[in-house]
């Protein structure tokens, strides 16, 4: 059996990666130091990976960016704005980022980034052009096999499949997999080029194999695995399926005359005797039986089970063992955690533990290996801290009457314009403002203990009260404290809820160099003291305009931490709600009218099977109306949402019922609106008016034609004023002359779009 493993994670342990990117960006570091650190980074996990004794190991995983903004690289898809950009790497992150350059006159914006599947990895969408001409440049793919041979590694190439990659591109004139046979014939190309070289095996990743296909996609992959098994010079190809099931495609990989299947046996193991029984017997099989989407420590017994069986129906030398996907999910190493709670610990794995539990798997037994995970598996079975008595009491006492709010909206509306007394399109931002670097210092500081907790604490309150200031002096109608307390809009709760462990080094990377830290969601969930309570009061204190309040709701706590796998997710975000609803009912007892309770990540949690949708959105939508109905009528629950397509699920939307949401769309602003109009959503509704993701800052005219074009869809009466997400990423200057457009804008709408009714 071989050990193997699909992808390291790319960051570093200290994040090496996002200090040196970071270095570049702003001046401070040049190409070849960035890299130098690049390669470094390489050759450490290569050297791990040797170290952990695995037969296959990796290669073109790591990536500068993006794996995908890499492959479409190495095809030479490169849209027309930036081919101006001589330099490779310059030309490279500005695909990635945009670029503005007053004194070289350039301002091209970045590729659009969106979610990998079901996980916090964002992608660079690759963009086809029309008339795209597909050209190969392998070098970075050679340069890693080289690279890694120096170190007495040989590597299996990681390629992101023809489907898959065309699957996930755009293409504005048309349909982007209907160049696949344009595309095929370099992958002919760089087998070709990967043969010469001497390399056995490649990796094809071919998630897309594991969701709902249609007949177009299917007939896809049928030629594109034809054209690539009758290539006459290729290495050994593993098909590489994650995140799920092959289900109904099963037969496509199966009859694909390649060299292997990768099978995902976490999310999946019920797919492993039709797996097995399909199987033809010139292919070999890797079995994804260490999670790579979490952190718990593998039931070594339980993953053998599955070997096992797939070692019976196979024979040993048909049979790989390997993560359920890349690595690339998981943090580094849990060997550098020096606080992290003890108990907790020794229920958990990371990368660099997970590659020893492969090589445990694949081999013959490491005995103490196995009597450690059997002992601390048995105490994380009958710990106390998971099952707690009162959590469970109260989970079981929930009534339907607590998913309600008293009245129905137009009720609930008319009471809170009431108290409120805001004009037409009311003016807000989405909570964070810019997290500087004075604010992290601040942090890290009294983290490290050079300044005490009284000092970090007035200075986070003169940072609040600035931006109170600021906000009042731009003219915004409704206002927010800031959030400058918070490191992450997750981890933040994480570390005040019973239940969560947390890292200090626990980083995973979301999109390039920007990283996040996921809590560990252990045991059961409550909440011992509020949380956010004496924040918003105290904002509140300085202001006589209305203060949101900033709660993240319960599935986006669930979806952006590392959660506790021995019962359902459905359980767990039950018990977040509950915690929440008690930090709600404490903001409007302390006086604050209006509370936001953030789901941006409700989209993401969405299952990669439409089969699967219903029960999901049935318990997502229950958990944040039990968190958000507790209010009298005259209470206003805000909700956000981002960085998702909504189409799909707009009936789950109005089922939540929140009084006000505001919602990302600036990009495709008009379709979302009319998505909305046709469904005669009847809540108050932001779309947001103006890109934060961003430095540009956008005119009064731009953000008065949007709220105009919302106006010509919606009724003007349901509509607010705001940003499409939260500003902790930009800088003060632009935040400021954005949102005094933004004032503008609304100004203006209230003159030219009121009502005549
Ligand atoms: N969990 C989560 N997922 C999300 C989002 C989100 O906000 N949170 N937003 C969407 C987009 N994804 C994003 C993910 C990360 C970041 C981001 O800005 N991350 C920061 C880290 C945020 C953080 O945890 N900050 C900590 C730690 C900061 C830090 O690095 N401190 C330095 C020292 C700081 C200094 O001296 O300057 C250190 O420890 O070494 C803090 O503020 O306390 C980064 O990578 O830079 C933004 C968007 C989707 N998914
Ligand atoms: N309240 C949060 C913020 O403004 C919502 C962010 S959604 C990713 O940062
Ligand atoms: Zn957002």
């Amino acid at each position: 059996m071989l050990a193997t493993c699909l992808g390291h994670p790319r960051i570093g342990v200290a994040r090496e990666l996002k200090k040196a990117l970071e270095g570049h960006w702003s001046k401070k570091l040049s190409s070849a130091e960035l890299e130098a650190v690049a390669s470094q980074l390489r050759r450490r996990h290569w050297l791990a990976m040797k170290e952990a004794g695995l037969d296959h190991i990796p290669s073109n995983d790591f990536s500068l960016y993006d794996h995908m903004l890499d492959a479409a690289v190495s095809f030479g898809i490169v849209p027309a704005r930036y081919r101006g950009i001589r330099d490779p790497l310059a030309r490279y992150f500005a695909m990635a980022r945009g670029l503005q350059d007053r004194e070289a006159g350039l301002d091209v914006p970045a590729l659009e980034m969106t979610k990998w599947f079901d996980t916090n990895y964002h992608y660079i969408v690759p963009e086809l052009e029309p008339g795209q001409v597909f050209t190969l440049d392998a070098s970075k793919i050679l340069a890693e096999v080289d690279e890694a041979r120096l170190l007495g590694v040989e590597p299996r190439p990681v390629l992101v499949g023809p489907v898959t990659f065309l699957m996930l591109a755009k293409m504005e004139s048309g349909i982007a997999l209907e160049q696949l046979d344009a595309l095929l014939p370099l992958y002919d190309e760089l087998f070709a080029k990967l043969v010469a070289k001497g390399i056995s095996w490649v990796q094809l990743d071919e998630p897309c194999l594991v969701l709902d296909l249609d007949d177009a996609q299917k007939s896809a992959y049928a030629r594109a695995f034809e054209r690539l098994g009758a290539c006459t010079s290729r290495p050994r190809v593993l098909v590489a399926t994650y995140f799920g099931a092959l289900g109904d495609n099963l037969g496509l990989a199966a009859r694909s005359g390649l060299d292997a299947l990768h099978v995902d046996l976490v999310r999946a193991p019920e797919q492993l005797d039709d797996v097995l029984a399909r199987i033809p017997s010139a292919m070999a099989l890797s079995v994804g039986v260490v999670d790579g989407r979490n952190v718990w420590r593998t039931d070594l017994d339980a993953a053998e089970r599955l070997v096992e069986r797939a070692v019976r129906a196979l024979g040993e030398a048909r049979v790989l063992v390997a993560p359920s996907c890349s690595l690339l999910h998981v943090p580094v190493d849990l060997d550098v955690e020096r606080k992290l709670d003890g108990e907790v610990r020794t229920w958990l794995a990371f990368a660099k533990q997970k590659l020893a539990e492969i090589r445990a798997l694949a081999g013959t037994a490491d005995t103490s290996l196995r009597l450690e995970t059997r002992k601390a598996l048995e105490g994380r079975r009958s710990s106390p801290r998971t099952r707690r008595t009162h959590v469970r009491s109260r989970a079981l006492a929930v009534s339907p009457a607590m998913f309600q709010r008293a009245s129905h909206f137009p009720e609930r509306a008319r009471k809170q314009q009431q108290r409120f007394q805001l004009p037409l399109f009311p003016t807000t931002t989405i909570g964070s403002f810019p997290q500087t670097g004075d604010v992290r210092a601040a942090r890290a500081a009294w983290r490290a203990g050079r300044v005490t907790a009284d000092e970090y604490q007035a200075f986070l309150e003169a940072e609040t009260r600035r931006c109170i200031e600021r906000q009042e002096a731009v003219g915004l109608d409704v206002l927010v404290h800031g959030e400058f307390e918070r490191n992450d809009m997750v981890e933040y709760f994480g570390e005040q809820l019973e239940g969560f462990a947390f890292t200090e080094n626990g980083w995973v990377q979301s999109y390039g160099s920007r990283c996040v830290k996921p809590p560990v969601l252990f045991g059961d969930v409550s909440r011992p003291r509020p949380m956010t309570v004496a924040w918003s009061r105290y904002a509140q204190s300085l202001t006589t305009r209305p203060m949101k309040g900033m709660l993240t709701g319960p599935v986006t706590i669930l979806q952006w931490s590392f959660v506790r796998d021995d019962q359902p997710r459905s359980e767990t975000c039950l018990q977040l709600a509950l915690a929440l609803r008690d930090e709600v009912a404490d903001l409007e007892a302390a006086g604050i009218g209006m509370i936001q309770v953030d789901e941006p990540a409700i989209r993401e949690g969405l299952p990669l099977r439409r089969r699967d949708w219903p029960a999901y959105l049935g318990w997502a939508v229950e958990a944040f109306k039990l968190a958000t109905s507790g209010v009298a009528d005259e209470t206003q629950v805000h909700t956000h949402m981002c960085y998702s397509e909504f189409g799909d699920m707009l009936e789950a939307i109005a089922n939540m019922d929140a009084d006000v949401l505001s919602i990302e769309s600036s990009r495709s602003n008009m379709e979302l609106l009319h998505d909305f109009a046709r469904f005669r959503y009847p809540n108050a509704i932001g779309p947001g008016v103006y890109d934060i993701h961003s430095p540009r800052v956008p005119t009064a005219d731009e953000m008065a034609d949007r709220l105009e074009g919302a106006a010509g869809v919606l009724r003007a009466g349901q509509l607010w004023t705001n940003p499409d997400c939260g500003l902790k990423t930009r800088g003060w200057s632009e935040v400021e002359s954005a949102l005094r457009h933004m004032v503008e804008a609304a100004h203006r709408a209230r003159i030219s779009l009121a009502p005549s009714s």
